[in-house]
Parts: C-alpha cells; structure tokens; sequence
C-alpha cells in the first residue's frame, strides 16, 4: 500500500548518460520547522522554497488545526501567520501526520506545554514507530501521553497547563528528539537545556535563534549543551529554504554509477550536520565537487558536480559520521555495490526505526538484486561487484519508505537488468518531483513493472 492511495510500481533500467541539471526540493527538515515555528511567532512569516512534499504539506494542515493561518502563494511561497509561544488552540479533530517522524515528534513538542489536548495519528509506517524517545521527556514538563502498547501512535497528549522547566540529555542521537524538548521549552518559564552526546542537524538551534529565542550552545565534555530561555515572544521571519542534500543524494549518487554521466545540482546546503554523505563518497573516490562555494541564509551552500566515477572503493564509514547521513546510508548503499571491496557502516542502529527497518529492507532487496549483505543490530556491510557486475533483475518492497523506493530505482539505472519497486508512491512524501527530474536526466525509469 502507498502512504496516501494505491501502490505505484515503477521500473528502472540501465541508461544512456545521465546530464543536466537537477533542481531538487526544498529541504525538508528546514521545511517542517518554518512552519511550527512561524505558527509559533507573533505575525507573518513568509516562506520561499517550502518543500510541498507530502510530509510537509501534513505538518502545513497540522498546524491549520492548533489555529495558526497557514497560506499556499503557489510556487513554493507560503506564508504563516502565527499565534504565538503558548497560543495554540485546541485542534478539534485527531492531527494526522502521514508518513512523518519529525512531522509527528516536532508538533508533539510544540503543543505540550499549551493546556490543550491533541490526538496523533499517521500511516501504517509512522503507527509502527517509536514515540516514547519524545513522550518520555515530555512527561518531564508536566505533559500526559497515552498511546498504544510500546509508545506507539494513535496517542493523546494533555499538554502541561502548568510546564516546568526541564535538562535532559538525549538518550539516542536524534534531532527529532532534541527538536522536541526545545520546542516545549519555549512555553516553560525559566531556562530548559538539551545535552547532546553526538552533534546532530542544528537547524532547530540555528532556526530558534533566528526567530528572536535566547539559545546558547557550549561543546562540553558531556557534549552539546544547548540552553533555551523560556516565553520569548517570536519575532515572525522571511525563510528560503534551501535545498534539500538528502535529496540531492539521489541524482549525485546516480551520476556516480552510470557511465558517463555529468550532472550539476545547484544550491544544496551544506550544513556540516548534513553533509556527511559527500564527505564518504569523494572518500570512496568519488568524482564529486563543491562549485561556488558561498553562504544563503546563514547556511553553507555550493553547487555539488558529480561525474561518472570509474574507480570507486569500498571503505569503513566511522561511526561518528552516522548523525550527519542517517538518511543516506540505503542511497549509500547502492553505490557500494557498484565500488570494488566491501563498504562497512557501523552505529546506524537509527536506521533500524526509520519509516521501514532500513538495514534490513535495503539488505533483502540487494541480496534479491545479487549483491552481498552482511548485518548486525547496529552495523552493516555491503560486498562491491563493480561497474557492469551488479545482477539486477529483483522486485523490490519500498515498505513505505520513500528513501528506500529512490535507492532502489538508482540501482536500476545501472545494473544489467531492470529493478521493479512494488511500490513508488512513498517517494511524494520527500521528493515530489524525482520522477520527471531523473528523466530530463536521461533516466529510463517509468510506472508498471518491468
Ligand atoms: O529532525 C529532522 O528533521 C530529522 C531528523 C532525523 O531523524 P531522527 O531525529 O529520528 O534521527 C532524520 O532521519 C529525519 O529525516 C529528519
Ligand atoms: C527518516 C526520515 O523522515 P521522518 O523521520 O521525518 O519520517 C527521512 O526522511 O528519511
């Protein structure tokens, strides 16, 4: 089944070179938070670049119903007009985030220290995942949850008419988590802190502060101590949000493996907590580079070229790289089939409770395709054939996952017979536009099976 509708096969097979230029969506992490965060400023906040994905759109309508005025301009400016920290009305009806985590876990956050009471709800995949991870350091403001066995969605949240103050160190390396605690923060009196261990994305932080909130971060010993003064009042901004990298993974990641490939991908931000997938591909060989270097929105941004890369090596992704590509690693993964040698990725157990079990979904379908998987709980590793070695030829399941749908389709377009995704209707959750974009580019991928 698709997230919203019937299942969409699509096939993908090999192609001539991928060229031009690919223009991906906003950033959908960015997106999210330009709306809960405008609907939580007093005022207008205008939007350019929002990313209409699915996902986003969930987050636009969520925050329509705690009673900000949230406005399609069309071509991607939207504009919010807010209620305020603490003014969020009580929606009359169960919120319904899809396919989304941060969509889900940020509103969770924002509403729960508001005396109002909100229920949450989402796709067959977001009901599966974990919700305690945010309900638990909830409770510490004073916020009631009641979901169903194991923390997971449908649940109710009675927000804390009377919140606390909280310090919380975060248990698993999760901006979504993070983003939570500081987004109940900002209705608590007095100062709420979030301790870090390993640095994930900051736009939250970078976001907060943007919006006019006291927000100071210290590197410690203990990690990243992010304080967050309580009850600032909002000041509305003008966004552009810039382009998503985690989308940008996709045509770059695909120029890689088909031969002879050139393709430019303009404007892609590259905020360290982001970036680590280019940093491991140009180390595996890649022929990737940063061109006009410069800085939008007090984000780092290039233009990423990626050619066709005829000697990629398999290598050991450290660890500590996890946070800043946990969605890349399926993409990843399908390049490390095509390098020589194996290409291991350990502390990714995050991505056992993504929108699928992305180890073990990515290992069945490339193990189906004819490539060697090994895995762990927390680790896992992919055997490279080379280019013109990788079988093919297997339907895959997406499992509602979108990045899992996209790493499949880029594995067709350079194996030696097609791949099948059972279902590509997932990928409108993210990357609205892959279709089309990937075809300009010269890829033959199309709806129906092969
Ligand atoms: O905060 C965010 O915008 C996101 C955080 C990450 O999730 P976790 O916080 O669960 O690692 C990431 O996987 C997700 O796509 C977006
Ligand atoms: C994990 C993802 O998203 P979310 O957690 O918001 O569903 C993703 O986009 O890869």
């Amino acid at each position: 089944m698709s997230a919203h509708g019937d299942p969409i096969p699509m096939t993908s097979q090999a192609c001539g070179p991928l060229t031009g230029t690919a223009d991906v969506p906003g950033d959908k992490s960015i997106s999210h938070r330009s709306l809960i965060l405008g609907a939580m400023a007093v005022g207008e906040t205008t939007i350019t670049g929002l990313l209409e994905g699915q996902d986003v759109l969930d987050t636009a309508r969520a925050m329509r119903a705690f009673g900000a005025q949230v406005v399609d301009h069309g071509g991607g400016r939207w504009s919010v007009h807010g209620v305020g920290v603490g003014g969020f009305a009580e929606p009359d009806n169960v919120i319904d985030c899809g396919n989304s985590g941060t969509g889900v876990r940020l509103i969770m956050g924002a509403m729960a220290t508001s005396p109002i009471t909100a229920t949450f709800t989402g796709d067959a995949s977001l009901n599966g995942r974990p919700m305690a991870r945010v309900t638990d350091p909830l409770s510490l403001f004073g916020c009631v949850a009641v979901g169903r066995a194991g923390g997971r969605l449908p649940m109710t949240l009675v927000g804390a008419a009377e919140p606390v103050p909280v310090r919380y160190a975060v248990p698993v390396p999760s901006a979504q988590v993070k983003s939570a605690v500081l987004l109940a923060g900002l209705n608590a009196p007095g100062q709420t802190v979030v301790i870090e261990a390993e640095a994930t994305r900051d736009h939250t932080e970078r976001m907060l502060a943007g919006f006019g909130a006291e927000v100071t971060v210290e590197e410690t010993a203990e990690g990243r101590v992010i304080t967050l003064t309580g009850q600032p009042e909002l000041s509305p901004q003008h966004i552009e949000v810039p382009r998503d990298p985690s989308s940008a993974a996709f045509p770059v990641c695909a120029a890689l493996i088909v031969p002879g490939s050139d393709v430019l991908v303009p404007g892609i931000g590259l905020n360290p907590t982001r970036a680590g997938l280019f940093t491991t591909l140009r180390e595996m060989g890649a022929d990737l580079t940063y061109e006009n270097e410069r800085e939008e929105g007090g984000e780092p941004v290039a233009d990423l070229r990626a050619r066709f890369s005829p000697d990629l090596r398999g290598i050991s992704v450290p660890p500590e790289r996890a946070a800043s590509m946990i969605d890349e690693y399926p993409v990843l993964s399908v390049v490390a089939a095509f390098a020589e040698g194996r290409t291991e990725m350990r502390g990714v157990k995050e991505l056992r409770v993504k929108e699928s079990d992305r180890i073990d979904a990515m290992a069945r379908g490339l193990r189906a395709n004819g490539i060697e998987v090994e895995e762990g709980p927390d680790w896992w590793a992919v055997t490279g054939r080379g280019h013109g070695k990788v079988p093919g030829g297997a339907t895959c399941a997406s499992q509602l996952d979108h990045r899992i749908a996209m790493s499949f389709l880029i594995l067709g377009m350079a194996a030696n017979a097609p791949v099948d995704v059972d279902d590509a209707g997932p990928i409108a959750t993210s990357f609205p536009i892959f279709e089309p974009l990937m075809q300009r580019l010269g890829a033959r991928i199309s709806r129906g099976a092969a």
